[in-house]
């Protein structure tokens, strides 16, 4: 592909698909609403659990999630009070006691909580949920937060996978991210998690930051790989200072332009597949003895709001500010201020402030597009035999005429040149977004 090409296309802003319709497309829903979908959820049906734990020490400069610093320690007990209400108030909407296949801690830094917090919410939790013999429990921890005492805790507590927030190990790079952290606080967190029986480990990653290079990052992939994570992660810096205060730290002239970020992206890719990973997906990679890798091999892969997943869950119950839910009837959405949150659940409400109806029509483009994401490939007639498409596959031309996708008899692949634009070919098949660009990161 010419280089014009690539500029033009990547400089595009298009949604991360973590779902369809995305969250930006979401309409309001009311509590009402979750109150119904959870009475439909059935005896021993398998569910996930997501926590979103919306505070950290301090809020590194290029954050994009829902968090705030905690000031004082008061604040996440109050906050921990609040959870424990929900989970009360979702408790006593639900007819039947599913079964946790997943539960997952999010965040923000849930390793801001201590044992005692851990142990209440998990009390709670079991007082209306089952929790499947082989549940999948994993943590988003920061590195700096792990000492022996709580990795111990958390092996005590079920929790058999961890994900490391490791961004970059370049001091330069960490200097100008605010999040200073040694590789020697990689290492040791590490150690003390696979001391403790916790041997899942994903490691996430950026690129795109200040100062990197495709030289830094290649030393930083090295560096990281040497550690052995199962799973790592490297996602595309998304910078929007307009919506994002703390953003506002990173200096704009000093971020990889476009053709950087493309170049960085290669040799991320290039880096971990040399060092034994296998690409998963669009910002994946893992070992090949990893669910995830097997996954992405035999297409079974799916796609949740926390990325990719061997989850494939009808239902996802998120708890905490700004959580996501999805039942098969739609999305629901907290909202995400923590003290209306907190104001609101500790008067016994549900907190439902946006979400989706799922439409037939929407399912059949929310498959589409998961298969695009996740296997770079979809077949229209087992996906949409009855629709058409002519406004999408017109939309796909282009792309086609510039060696990005082919589409041959209704079955649409990527090629290697278009894996990592892939989607700019989901969004063709995004309804919400036709032409008008919004405030999405950008497309690689
Ligand atoms: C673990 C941290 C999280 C990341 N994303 C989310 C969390 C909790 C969830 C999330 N982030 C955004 C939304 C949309 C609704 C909103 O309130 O703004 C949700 C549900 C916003 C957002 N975050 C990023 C972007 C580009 C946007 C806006 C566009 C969009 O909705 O797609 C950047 C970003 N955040 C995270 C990652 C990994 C990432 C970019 C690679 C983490
Ligand atoms: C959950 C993970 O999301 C990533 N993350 C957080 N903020 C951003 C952003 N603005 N752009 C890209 N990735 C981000 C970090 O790698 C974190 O560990
Ligand atoms: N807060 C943790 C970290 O940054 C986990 C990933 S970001 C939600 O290390
Ligand atoms: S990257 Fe992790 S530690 Fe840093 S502010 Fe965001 S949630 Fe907190």
């Amino acid at each position: 592909m010419h280089e014009a090409s690539i500029r033009r296309y990547a400089a595009l802003a298009v949604p991360r698909y973590t779902s369809f319709p995305t969250a930006a497309d979401f309409v309001p829903v009311t509590p009402d609403t979750t109150s119904r979908w959870l009475r439909q959820i059935g005896p021993q049906e398998a569910v996930s659990l997501y926590i979103h734990v919306p505070y950290c020490k301090e809020i590194c400069h290029y954050c994009g999630c829902h968090s705030k610093m905690a000031v004082r320690e008061s604040v996440v007990e109050n906050f921990v009070i609040a959870l424990l209400s929900e989970i009360k108030t979702v408790s006593s909407n639900l007819t039947a006691r599913p079964q946790v296949v997943h539960l997952h801690w999010g965040g923000g830094t849930p390793s801001i909580l201590d044992v005692d917090q851990f142990e209440r919410i998990i009390a709670a939790l079991r007082l209306a949920f089952d929790f499947h013999p082989e549940m999948e429990h994993a943590i988003e921890l920061d590195p700096r937060t792990v000492t022996p005492v709580l990795a111990d805790a958390l092996a005590q507590m079920g929790v058999n996978r961890a994900s490391l927030g490791v961004q970059d190990v370049d001091g330069r790079v960490q200097k100008a991210i605010g999040r200073i952290q040694p590789i020697e606080t990689v290492i040791r967190a590490t150690n003390l998690l696979r001391e403790a029986g916790i041997e899942r480990l994903n490691f996430d990653l950026i690129y795109g930051l200040p100062y990197q290079t495709v030289e830094t990052l290649r030393e930083t992939c090295e560096r990281v790989a040497a550690l052995k994570p199962d799973r790592i992660a490297c996602f595309g810096y998304a910078h929007l200072p307009q919506r994002r205060a703390n953003q506002r730290l990173i200096d704009a002239s000093v971020l990889p332009d476009t053709e950087e970020r493309f170049a960085q992206a290669a040799v991320v890719t290039e880096s971990f597949v040399r060092l034994g990973y296998q690409p998963v997906g669009i910002d994946h990679f893992a070992l090949p003895h990893d669910e995830l890798a097997i996954a992405a091999a035999n297409g079974t892969l799916n796609r949740n709001f926390q990325g990719y997943t061997t989850d494939s869950c009808q239902t996802l119950i998120g708890l905490g500010p700004s959580s996501i839910s999805q039942y098969p009837a739609g999305y629901a959405q907290n909202i995400s201020d923590v003290g209306q949150y907190s104001r609101r659940v500790n008067a016994g409400e549900l907190v439902t402030v946006r979400g989706y109806f799922m439409r037939e029509s929407d399912r059949v483009r929310a498959g589409i597009i998961s298969a695009l994401m996740c296997n770079f490939r979809v077949d229209l007639n087992e996906a949409a035999p009855e629709m058409e498409f002519a406004d999408e596959m017109a939309l796909l031309r282009p792309l086609a005429s510039d060696g990005l996708v082919e589409v041959r008899d209704r079955v649409i692949s990527a090629t290697e040149d278009g894996k990592p634009l892939i989607r700019l070919v989901a969004a063709a098949f995004d309804e919400f977004r036709r032409g008008n660009v919004q405030s999405f990161s950008l497309a690689v």
